[in-house]
C-alpha cells in the first residue's frame, strides 16, 4: 500500500509543483496520474521513490515513513519504469534485465532463470534477443526490455513514468494491450503516470486527474465521466467523451434501462461487455444479452437511450 498525506513539493523561483497532494493506492490497484504538461505527475512519483524530498507531508509505505528508510532500501521494493527506458547502451538485454537481482546478490543460475523467464513473458524470445544491445532494438521492444528490468526482483510496488510515451501509436496499443495482461502485475501496488487519456481510462483501477500541482479529482472511470467536480475534469475529457463513455459502461451497468423485449433473437452477450464493443457488434449483427436471468435484445436505440437515461439519473443522484 502506498499513503500519500498532505505532500507539497516546491523547486527555488517556482510555483508549488506539488500542492497538497493526498491518496492512497492498494495491492493489485493501478491508479493512474493524468495532467497537462507540468502539473506535477513526475515530481509525485519522485518523492515516492525519495529522488526528491517533500517539503510538505508524509509518504508512507505499508506502515512505514519513507523519511526513515534509506533510498537503498526502499528502491528494492520498487520497480521504476522511465519514458525513455534508461537502458544501459553498453550492456546487452539479459544484462540490462539482470541489474537489479546482481544489486541483491541472487545466485547466477536464479538471475538467469528470472531474465529468461520475464523475456518470454514480454514476447522477446531469448535465442535472438538476450545477447544483442538495446540500439539493436526498436522502440517497443526497448519498452519491454525496460518493463523486464523494472519487474527483475519482483518488487511489490511499480512507478511508471510515460511508460509507453515514446511508441508510435499502433506500438503503444499492442505493448499496452500485452502490459494488460502480464500475470506479474495482478498483485502490485501500481502508480503510472501519462497525459494520454485514452491509456488512463485503458489501465488505471482509479485515476486521478491533476491540475498545477492538485487533485481535481480522483475515481473510477465512470465517476469521472459522469460525476465530474469541475469544469477542469468535465473539459479535460470532453474530446474523447463519447468514446470513454461507451468503452467505460457495460450492459450490466446500464440493465434496467435498457427497454428491449426478450424476443431471443441474435447472438447473447454477456453483461460485463461494454457499450463500445455492443454497439460494434450492433452494426454487424443482432444481439441480445442476459443478466441475472433476464434476457433483454438490443439494438443501436435502444443501447442509445439506456446510456443517456443512465446518465440522466447518476448526474442528478450520483453513483449508487
Ligand atoms: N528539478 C526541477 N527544478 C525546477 N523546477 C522543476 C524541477 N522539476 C520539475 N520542476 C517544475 O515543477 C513543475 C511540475 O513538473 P513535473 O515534471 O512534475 O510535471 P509533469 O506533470 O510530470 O509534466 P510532464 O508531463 O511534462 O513530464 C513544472 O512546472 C516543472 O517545471
Amino acid at each position: 500500500m502506498i499513503k500519500v498525506s498532505h505532500v507539497s513539493k516546491s523547486f527555488r523561483h517556482g510555483k508549488n509543483a506539488v500542492n497538497d497532494l493526498s491518496f492512497e493506492v492498494q495491492p493489485g490497484e493501478t491508479l493512474v496520474l493524468l495532467g497537462t504538461s507540468g502539473c506535477g505527475k513526475t515530481t509525485t512519483l519522485r518523492m515516492i521513490n525519495r529522488l526528491l524530498i517533500p517539503d510538505q507531508g508524509d509518504i508512507f509505505i505499508g506502515t512505514k515513513n519513507i523519511r526513515t528508510e534509506s533510498p537503498e532500501n526502499l528502491r528494492r521494493n520498487i520497480g521504476y519504469v522511465l519514458q525513455n527506458t534508461g537502458l544501459f547502451p553498453h550492456y546487452t538485454v539479459l544484462e540490462n534485465i539482470s541489474i537489479v537481482p546482481q544489486l541483491l546478490q541472487w545466485d547466477k543460475s536464479r538471475i538467469r532463470n528470472r531474465a529468461l523467464t520475464l523475456m518470454e513473458k514480454l514476447r522477446l524470445p531469448p535465442a535472438t534477443y538476450a545477447h544483442v544491445y538495446p540500439q539493436q532494438l526498436s522502440g517497443g521492444q526497448q519498452q519491454r526490455v525496460g518493463l523486464a528490468r523494472a519487474l527483475a526482483a519482483d518488487p511489490p510496488i511499480l512507478l511508471m513514468d510515460e511508460p509507453f510515451g515514446a511508441l508510435d501509436p499502433l506500438t503503444r496499443i499492442s505493448v499496452r494491450n500485452e502490459f494488460k495482461l502480464l500475470d506479474e502485475l495482478n498483485s502490485k501496488t501500481i502508480i503510472l503516470v501519462t497525459h494520454d487519456v485514452e491509456e488512463a481510462f485503458e489501465l488505471g483501477s482509479r485515476i486521478c486527474i491533476m491540475n498545477e500541482g492538485r487533485i481535481q479529482q480522483m475515481g473510477a472511470a465512470t465517476e469521472l465521466l459522469f460525476n465530474p467536480a469541475n469544469d477542469f475534469v468535465r473539459h479535460f475529457l470532453d474530446k474523447q467523451r463519447l468514446e470513454l463513455e461507451l468503452k467505460s459502461l457495460r450492459l450490466r451497468d446500464i440493465w434496467p434501462y435498457l427497454d428491449g423485449s426478450n424476443s431471443g433473437n441474435g447472438t447473447l452477450l454477456s453483461a460485463d461487455t461494454n457499450c463500445w464493443d455492443t454497439l460494434e457488434y450492433l452494426i454487424q449483427d443482432k444481439a441480445g444479452s442476459t443478466f441475472r436471468n433476464e434476457e433483454k435484445q438490443l439494438d443501436g436505440n435502444i443501447l442509445m437511450n439506456a446510456i443517456n437515461a443512465y446518465k440522466k439519473t447518476v448526474s442528478q443522484h450520483g453513483h449508487t
